[in-house]
């Protein structure tokens, strides 16, 4: 057959490219942490033509002091001190995490953060920050460079209703699952999602379905309105699983599946659970691979919308939270 392709004519449009739009404003920023996500933040924000100047980053073990203008500091008051419009946050679970998010919203500076488990847990945090003017955003914290929390807000913005979101949500778990099924062992897994820089620093959060439930409690906050109590989400462990068993699913056409899943019900409550499901391996939530996420977000109007892509990992999450800064960088708020 002759090419089919239909040529379209060229209209003078220009494509706006993103790494050489200069940014209205200047910005001072702080990096909470500098592991797998902010080492990705901090090399992003290199290329965004001088909009944000890094007065400090922030990390647990000392590093050289100083590097140009940004100081390397172990002690997060004294990075407070160099006096940030924006914190951004890529601190593991921990109370110097919480403490620097409430002393940020405090403090009336902009937070951009991909730390779930403490945004889950404080909602007062983001309220409060609403209530300042001041920008509290955390794109990065569901679904790593899927955009889950964004497209809610799309959806919501548009006057739909969602009646269910379902899919896979923490990268880790599936991950393993799938090492699990090639006959890997339960340790070396979890060891393997570890080097690879996909899962917490404790790893129980991803296996025991806490992280999946702290993402459903944030997407709860932007399709309904609601915060739950992450922690009185029921989740199945991964651990409750017999490695033979995922094997033995796989040879006959099943791949066990970490599902987080969020559905209002009739009555207008809310029900959500992480569970370990066997799917048929042609359906779309058998479909992520390693550390995939595929989430379906359905609207009682009957709109439904499958999201797929990396959930995990260094590249696609500070490609999250760069958007985020970005975002509030564009809207001229610093
Ligand atoms: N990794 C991923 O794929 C994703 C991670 N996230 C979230 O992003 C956040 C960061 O994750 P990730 O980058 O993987 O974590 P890492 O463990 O790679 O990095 C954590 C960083 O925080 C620093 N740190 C830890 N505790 C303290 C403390 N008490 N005071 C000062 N600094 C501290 C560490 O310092 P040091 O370097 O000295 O150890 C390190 O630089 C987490 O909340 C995670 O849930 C969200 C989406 C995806
Ligand atoms: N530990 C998380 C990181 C991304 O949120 C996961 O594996 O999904």
């Amino acid at each position: 057959m002759e090419n089919d392709m239909t040529q379209l004519a060229a209209l003078d449009f220009e494509l706006p490219s993103r790494n050489v739009r200069p940014l209205r404003t200047r910005l001072r920023a702080v990096l909470l942490g500098c592991g797998t996500v902010n080492s990705g933040v901090l090399d992003g924000l290199a290329e965004m033509s001088g909009a944000v100047e890094v007065s400090a980053v922030v990390t647990r073990r000392p590093r050289p002091g100083k590097d140009g203008r940004t100081a390397w500091l172990t002690d997060i008051r004294d990075a407070f001190d160099t006096g940030p419009d924006l914190v951004i946050d890529g601190l593991p679970d921990c109370p110097a995490a919480e403490k620097a998010l409430e002393l940020a919203v405090e403090r009336g500076i902009h937070v951009v953060s991909a730390n779930k488990a403490v945004i889950a847990r404080r909602p007062d945090l983001e309220v409060r920050a609403r209530r300042k003017g001041t920008r509290f955003v955390y794109s990065a914290a569901v679904g790593g460079g899927v955009p889950v929390l964004e497209t809610v807000i799309r959806l919501t913005s548009a006057g739909e209703r969602i009646a269910r979101v379902r899919g896979v949500l923490n990268g880790t778990s599936n991950f393993v699952l799938g090492l699990l099924e090639q006959g890997t062992g339960f340790d070396e897994a979890i060891a393997a999602a570890q080097a690879a820089g996909f899962a917490e620093a404790d790893p129980s959060a991803d296996i025991d379905g806490l992280d999946a439930a702290a993402k459903l409690a944030l997407i709860a906050r932007k399709a309904f309105a609601f915060a739950p109590d992450a922690a009185s989400i029921p989740a199945q462990s991964l651990l409750s699983l017999d490695p033979g068993q995922v094997c033995g699913a796989r040879e006959n056409g099943l791949r066990y599946r970490q599902l987080a899943e969020l559905t209002r019900l009739e009555d207008g409550t809310i029900d959500a659970r992480v569970s370990l499901t066997a799917l048929p391996e042609d359906h779309p939530l058998a479909r992520p691979e390693n550390e995939e996420n595929t989430v379906e977000i359905v609207c009682e109007s009957g709109l439904k919308v499958v999201l797929h892509g990396k959930g995990a990992g260094r590249s696609p999450t500070a490609g999250a939270v760069l958007a985020d800064i970005r975002d509030l960088v564009e809207a001229g708020e610093v």
